[in-house]
């Protein structure tokens, strides 16, 4: 079995270079950058710290998993990304202008499938192509015929062919997602924020729908940031993996997956693999430790073992 990296200690906001550390970027010329970023939620006594001086440079096209024990701002930093949030202090870049600069495309999922009940899978899919522009536009000039074949064949990609006519209620958990998924690609975002998209799922959904993705980016190349607690979801997906402290959190790893894609769920059980995400739980596991909070997902162990 491969040797579990060696557990870096971070003393600053930029965690120190692992073994297969991405290449060192300033944050202003990356695609989404992070420069000393700090966020305190209220004031006073009631203040709360989520964010310690966080510096982060994402490049475009990567697939950058967050994970990190629970509560120490992994959403708080795709809320930051999304404009959601204002920093407490520190600058934000996206694609090399400060954030809100120049409006770019982004696509979200969340846990939980926010499909409108009242619209069907169609229509609920082809929302953004209503609102986001250039779409929008082109909507209104009667183009829906196109984008209705457009909402379909996504759709049929991700295994919902012949469910367009069907209302979220008449779908199981996992199709809603996959339904959530589509309509978080459909207008082509430039971004793609996921915050625990399969968390609900049972295992073999959750795995199914770890191939759809990976398909998916693998089809758009879109820039993914990934929040999760499952660490086997996080190595197989994305090829970058940034690991936070317990709260205040800050990047106390940040490193490359070296396993080429497509990846399949049979390679999650190699020796490699599993070494992987044993050394990310045993990272978890330490900034747990310093402040007796949060919550790490259990590793799914081998099928027989
Ligand atoms: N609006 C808010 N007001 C006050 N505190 C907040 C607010 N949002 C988040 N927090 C606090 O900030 C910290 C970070 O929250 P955040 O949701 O970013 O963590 P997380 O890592 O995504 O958590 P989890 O993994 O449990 O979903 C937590 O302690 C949380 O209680």
């Amino acid at each position: 079995m491969t040797k579990p990296a060696p557990r870096l200690q971070a003393v600053a906001d930029t965690p120190l270079a692992a073994p297969d550390a991405p290449a060192a970027i300033s944050p202003a010329r990356a695609f989404i950058g992070f420069d000393h970023v700090t966020v305190t939620y209220g004031r006073g006594e009631s203040a709360t710290t989520a964010l310690a001086p966080t510096t982060l440079a994402i490049e475009k096209g990567d697939f950058v998993a967050l994970v990190g024990p629970s509560g120490c701002g992994k959403s708080t930093l795709l809320k930051l990304v999304a404009e959601l949030l204002k920093p407490t202090s520190g600058n934000i870049f996206v694609a090399g202008r400060e954030v809100g600069a120049e409006p770019i495309r982004i696509g979200m999922a969340y846990q939980n499938a926010t499909l409108l009940p009242w619209l069907n899978i169609r229509d609920n899919v082809m929302l953004p192509l209503k609102i986001v522009p250039p779409f929008r536009a082109r909507y209104r000039s009667a183009r829906k015929g196109e984008f209705r074949d457009r909402v379909d064949a996504l759709l049929e990609q991700v295994g919902l062919a012949g469910f367009a006519e069907k209302y979220p209620w008449q779908l199981s958990g996992g199709m809603m997602q996959r339904a959530n998924l589509s309509r978080a690609l459909i207008h082509e975002p430039n971004l793609l924020l996921l915050d625990e998209p399969f968390g609900a799922l049972d295992q073999f959904t959750r795995e199914e729908l770890w191939g759809v993705m990976q398909d998916l980016w693998m089809a758009t190349k879109t820039t993914v940031l990934l929040v999760t607690h499952d660490l086997r979801e996080s190595a197989f997906l994305a090829n970058r993996i940034c690991v936070m402290s317990a709260r205040p959190g800050r990047i106390i790893e940040d490193r490359k997956v070296p396993f080429a894609h497509p990846r399949s769920i049979d390679q999650t059980y190699d020796a490699d693999f599993v070494g992987l995400t044993q050394h990310l739980r045993s990272l978890i596991m330490e900034a747990r430790a310093e402040t007796g909070s949060g919550i790490v997902a259990p590793q799914h162990a081998p099928e027989g073992a």
